[in-house]
Formats: structure tokens, C-alpha cells, sequence
């Protein structure tokens, strides 16, 4: 079971590394790897069993998270009502198109590899096309709008190196741009 431990923080080369994609059929390996992920999340996500393994709330993980640098993402959105938005293991995920409106979450963001707080607002895509493949090597082509995009972009966004923070604007990093909405 993935484990706090497991999980590489800042200053890991692998961070800032260009994840590899993975191909298919999946070894046993990459299917295992996917399920490992998303069992990090749904463990994290009981509070009973993340206080049993100390384990920090995520709604999403990418592979070079734990120090595997492949095209692999583990995401798991909840509705504030327990009942999940979006649940997959994304493989090899790609996000095709971009809306022109712009989003950032209220109270930022997090990540599982940053042991600090980040203060600032992270400029992010409202609306998205992703396609991605499943544990099955079945494509996919869903559209996805504020929550749920924003978790999808910020675990793209490890695959390619990018941490949260890159997106916050160091001269004043609560300005809201122009054509750019808050997410509760
Ligand atoms: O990479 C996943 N991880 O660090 C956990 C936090 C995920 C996350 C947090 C806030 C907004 C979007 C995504
Ligand atoms: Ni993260």
C-alpha cells in the first residue's frame, strides 16, 4: 500500500522530470501501478483509515509522485455530498481542447509533494477535452468543467514536470485576470 513515505517531495528530480508514456496491452506492472494510485485515494479520502496510515487527503496522484516517471494519473473527485463527480485511472491522458475562460479554486491549491502552504490563485483551464486511456486500453473522450478539470490539469500537470505553484503569479498572486472565474 502506498504510504506517505512513498511519496517523493520538492527538490526530487523526478518532479521536474517529462513523464514516459505507456504503451499497451498495460504490463502487469502498469496495472498494477494504476490500482496501487487509486488505492492511495480511496484510503486517504476515509478519514478513520488516513488517520490508521497518516495518510494526507488527495483527490488526485500521479506515478512521478512516487517516483515513477510514466504517463499515469490515479484521479477520484467527490461531490461535497460523498458521491463521486469523476473516478479513473488515466493512462496515457491527453488534454485535447481548452476553454478561452479561465478558473482557479478559491482557496488554491495543495499537493501531496509540497510540504508548505503556497498562497495564490492557480490560473487554470475552466472547461477541457481529455482523452485518456483506461486500464483496459479503451480510449476515452470526456469533457470536464471547473472542479473536476481543475484536479485533471494539476495531475497533467506532473507528468510534464509542473508543480501547482508554477502557475501562481509572484508579483501579486491574488490578482484575478481578466476572463477568469473562482471556484467555490
Ligand atoms: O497531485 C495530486 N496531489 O498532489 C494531491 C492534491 C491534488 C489537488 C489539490 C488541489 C487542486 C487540484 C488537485
Ligand atoms: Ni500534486
Amino acid at each position: 500500500m502506498i504510504l506517505m513515505k512513498d511519496i517523493i517531495r520538492e527538490g526530487n528530480p523526478t518532479l521536474r522530470a517529462t513523464a514516459k508514456k505507456v504503451s499497451f496491452p498495460l504490463s502487469q506492472e502498469d496495472r498494477d501501478l494504476g490500482k496501487k494510485m487509486m488505492k492511495y485515494l480511496e484510503v486517504s479520502q476515509d478519514e478513520k483509515l488516513a488517520e490508521k496510515y497518516h495518510l494526507r487527503a488527495g483527490v488526485g496522484l500521479a506515478a512521478p509522485q512516487i517516483d515513477v516517471s510514466k504517463r499515469v494519473a490515479a484521479v477520484l473527485v467527490p461531490d461535497n455530498d460523498g458521491s463521486i463527480v469523476f473516478k479513473d485511472v488515466l493512462y496515457n491522458p491527453r488534454i485535447l481542447r481548452e476553454s478561452v475562460k479561465r478558473a482557479a479554486l478559491n482557496e488554491g491549491e495543495g499537493c501531496l509533494s509540497v510540504d508548505r502552504n503556497v498562497a495564490g490563485l492557480v490560473i487554470r483551464t475552466d472547461r477541457i477535452t481529455l482523452e485518456y486511456y483506461d486500464v483496459n486500453g479503451e480510449r476515452h473522450e470526456i469533457k470536464l468543467e471547473n472542479y473536476p478539470a481543475i484536479v485533471v490539469q494539476h495531475e497533467i500537470d506532473h507528468l510534464n514536470g509542473t508543480l501547482f505553484y508554477d502557475h501562481i503569479d509572484k508579483e501579486s498572486p491574488f490578482k484575478l485576470p481578466e476572463n477568469t472565474i473562482i471556484i467555490e
